[in-house]
Formats: C-alpha cells, sequence, structure tokens
C-alpha cells in the first residue's frame, strides 16, 4: 500500500468539543460553552457540580488522546504519513492554538478534520465549520493562510454503525445473562442520544434527513442486523437537556422514559449511548450517575452498552473517511459507503451544504461548500 495518500492535505486534525481537568477550569469552561447561547444561570450551576461531582475533570481529553493514538496506530499500519493534531473549540488544546503552531513550525496549510460528533445538526456539524471560519480568519490577521476542509458526518458510515452494531450485542449479551432471558414483553432497548432545541432539530432536517431521523435510520439499520433472539422493542430517547425551560428541546428525558415504562411494567432497560461516540461527562453523569439511578429507584434492570470509543472498526472507518475525503477533493470518485441512505450522502458529495444547520446568526463557515451539494433531501 505505497499510494495511499491524503493529498492535498498537509494534515489530519481531530477535532472535538474540549472539557475542564482541574476544578478552576470547570467555571471558564462552562463560560465557554454558553457564551451567547441564552443558558440560565440555573442550569450552569447544576452542570457545574457534575463536573465538580468527578473532581473537576471531564472524561472527554483522556478519550480523546486515547482515539489520537489509536488514530496514530491505524494511519501508520496504513502506511498513510501525515502529522495528526488535536484541537477542541471549547478548552486547552484550543483549535486556533494548536493550527497555528502547526502551521508556523512546518508550513501547513491545508487541514482535514474529523470531528468528534457522527450526526447533523448545528452544534454537532455546522459549529465547527464556524470554529474552522474563525480559525482561519484569526490566523489570516497574522499573515498565516490555511484553509479545513472535514470529513462527512459519519453516522451511517460502516465504520461507526458496525461499532455500534457491536456495543448494542454486547450489552444486549450482558443483559440476557443478568435476566435469564430477554422477555420482549418486559424489557426494552432505549437508545439515547443529546438533546436539542426543537428549532435546531428543525434546522438540522433542511438539507439532510435531520438529527433525528440520522439516529432512527441508524437504529432499524442496528435492528435489522441483530439475530431473532436479540431482538427487542426500542425507543430513541434524550439525555442533557439544557436551555430555558420554555423552549422546547427534543423529548422524552430518558429519566422520564424509565418511569413511564416501569409503570407500564417493563423491568430492565438496556441504554445505548448512541449520540456519544466515547464516554463524555453526557454518558458518565447523565447515565452511568443520574439514569442508572432512576433505574434504581424503579427497581429496572439497567445495563448501559459501551461508546464505540477506540473501537478498530470505528478508527479505521475514521481513516477512510479521511482517504475518501481527500479522494474528493483531488477531483476523484471514490465509493461512498454508508448502511443507510439519507444523511448527507443524499446530497450526492457527502459535504455539508452551504446553508445546512444553520444557526440562530447567520456565521461564516469553512469550508463553503459548493452550491450543488445543496439538493434538499
Ligand atoms: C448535539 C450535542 C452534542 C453531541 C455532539 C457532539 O459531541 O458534539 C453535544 C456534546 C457535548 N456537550 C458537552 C458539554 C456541554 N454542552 C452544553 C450545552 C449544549 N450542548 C448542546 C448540544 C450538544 N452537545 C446544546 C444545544 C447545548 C446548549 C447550548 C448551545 O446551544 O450551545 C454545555 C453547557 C451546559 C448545559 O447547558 O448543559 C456543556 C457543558 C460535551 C463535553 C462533555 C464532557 O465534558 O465530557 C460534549 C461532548
Ligand atoms: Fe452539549
Amino acid at each position: 500500500m505505497s499510494n495511499v495518500s491524503l493529498e492535498p492535505f498537509d494534515a489530519l486534525i481531530l477535532v472535538s468539543f474540549g472539557g475542564p481537568e482541574k476544578p478552576e477550569d470547570v467555571l471558564p469552561f462552562l463560560q465557554n460553552v454558553t457564551r451567547g447561547r441564552g443558558i440560565p444561570d440555573e442550569r450552569l450551576v447544576e452542570v457545574g457540580e457534575h463536573y465538580y461531582n468527578f473532581g473537576g475533570r471531564s472524561p472527554i481529553n483522556e478519550q480523546n488522546r486515547n482515539l489520537l493514538d489509536a488514530l496514530n496506530q491505524e494511519l501508520q499500519r496504513r502506511d498513510v504519513r501525515i502529522p495528526l493534531l488535536w484541537g477542541n473549540r471549547n478548552w486547552d488544546p484550543y483549535l486556533t492554538d494548536e493550527v497555528r503552531k502547526h502551521a508556523e513550525q512546518t508550513g501547513a496549510t491545508r487541514f482535514l478534520a474529523i470531528t468528534t460528533s457522527a450526526y447533523s445538526s448545528y452544534s454537532s456539524c455546522r459549529q465547527y465549520r464556524e470554529d474552522f471560519g474563525g480559525t482561519v480568519r484569526a490566523l489570516a490577521d497574522d499573515g498565516i493562510e490555511v484553509s479545513f476542509d472535514k470529513v462527512r458526518q459519519y453516522y451511517n458510515h460502516p465504520g461507526f454503525a458496525d461499532a455500534e452494531l457491536q456495543c448494542v450485542r454486547r450489552a444486549l449479551s450482558e443483559f440476557q445473562q443478568n435476566v435469564g432471558e430477554l422477555d420482549p414483553g418486559t424489557h426494552r432497548v432505549l437508545y439515547v442520544t443529546h438533546s436539542i432545541p426543537t428549532t435546531m432539530q428543525d434546522a438540522s432536517q433542511r438539507y439532510t434527513a435531520g438529527y433525528q431521523a440520522e439516529h432512527e435510520q441508524l437504529i432499524q439499520w442496528i435492528e435489522g442486523q441483530l439475530p431473532e433472539e436479540q431482538r427487542l422493542p426500542s425507543e430513541l430517547v434524550y439525555c442533557s437537556r439544557s436551555g430555558s425551560p420554555h423552549t422546547p428541546w427534543l423529548e422524552p428525558d430518558v429519566n422520564d422514559r424509565m418511569r413511564e415504562l416501569a409503570a407500564e411494567g417493563i423491568d430492565g432497560v438496556v441504554v445505548v449511548p448512541l449520540g456519544f461516540v466515547s464516554d463524555h461527562m453526557e454518558v458518565k453523569y447523565d447515565l452511568d450517575t443520574e439514569a442508572a439511578a432512576t433505574a434504581e429507584e424503579l427497581q429496572l434492570r439497567f445495563v448501559r452498552a459501551d461508546t464505540v470509543g477506540t473501537s478498530a472498526s470505528f478508527v479505521s472507518g475514521l481513516v477512510d473517511l479521511a482517504l475518501e475525503r481527500a479522494a474528493q477533493v483531488r477531483g476523484e470518485s471514490p465509493e461512498l459507503p454508508a448502511v443507510t441512505s439519507g444523511g448527507p450522502l443524499a446530497a450526492g458529495s457527502g459535504a455539508c451544504s452551504l446553508n445546512c444547520c444553520l444557526g440562530a446568526t447567520l456565521k461564516p463557515t469553512a469550508p463553503q461548500w459548493p452550491a450543488e451539494a445543496s439538493a434538499t433531501v
């Protein structure tokens, strides 16, 4: 495999949310996240407590360091020679700082980003492109010219989908060992993702299937892959609602839904954090702490599936996605493998459209995707 190439890119960069690693960092981190987002102070105090309960340390950076190691190994194994960096939106190491450092040291100009979000929405896709736009402008002010491209949202890429399927199968096996036999009458699978405001959901489905439908499509695919004896009724539910109580967000909340299910005679749930690629604070607190406590109170058996983390299929899928995007940028027409037909792929190129997932205000993004990718699904 000598001609495995990420040309024309000079560097790959893993781009993530970021999180605090010590108690003094919690408040400034939360201020970074919520600046201009209209989050009430009470909510910030509450979320701050989640972090303080874990010693002021978010698990996300450690997870990303592990992912970087795994990606580097996979790049090496496949003889793809390119520097791999890491930069965050909300905390150190910051995207702009890391790109600046690398550009100054090496003269690199073209960056290909892999983000830690699989689905389409403002928070999980477009906001990253706005971040790239911000970095491009900040560095341009200092005479450093850089550009960004990004791999497609990968919820339906076989690498991520297969990794999720393995997580679901393992959790179902563990649950089965606890309960003896899976019973569709009393057991449920709850796929959980991050709630978003309904306005953000609406914006996400203008050019792609949208945040919610992308989850639903992946769930449908996963269930089609499960052997008959592992099939249970399932639902998509949400965690980590924020914002003002008067603003509608996607529902039901995982805890509320468990209460209803318990009242209907359900006595066990398998909880799958489908919306998170690794064990972020939402998984450690909202699921492993809060939802697990709700289950205990309701006397529901509770098994939480793993996140894809650094599983081989996820990691090699990310490298495939980078190679795919590089080939597209070189003007080639690589195969675009997907387990479902919706999502960004339906627009043809896998690229986000210029106007997809718009936020409340129009901010410049990078890259500015070609207009022909904006066909409505
Ligand atoms: C869709 C989505 C993902 C999944 C996609 C992805 O992974 O990117 C995600 C991930 C994450 N969200 C995270 C943390 C936070 N999110 C917040 C606030 C918000 N999230 C939102 C959406 C999402 N968020 C939204 C619409 C808000 C309201 C404010 C706004 O409109 O922007 C707040 C402020 C307090 C609060 O309001 O809860 C915090 C602290 C962390 C780090 C966790 C760690 O430390 O391990 C991660 C990975
Ligand atoms: Fe969030």
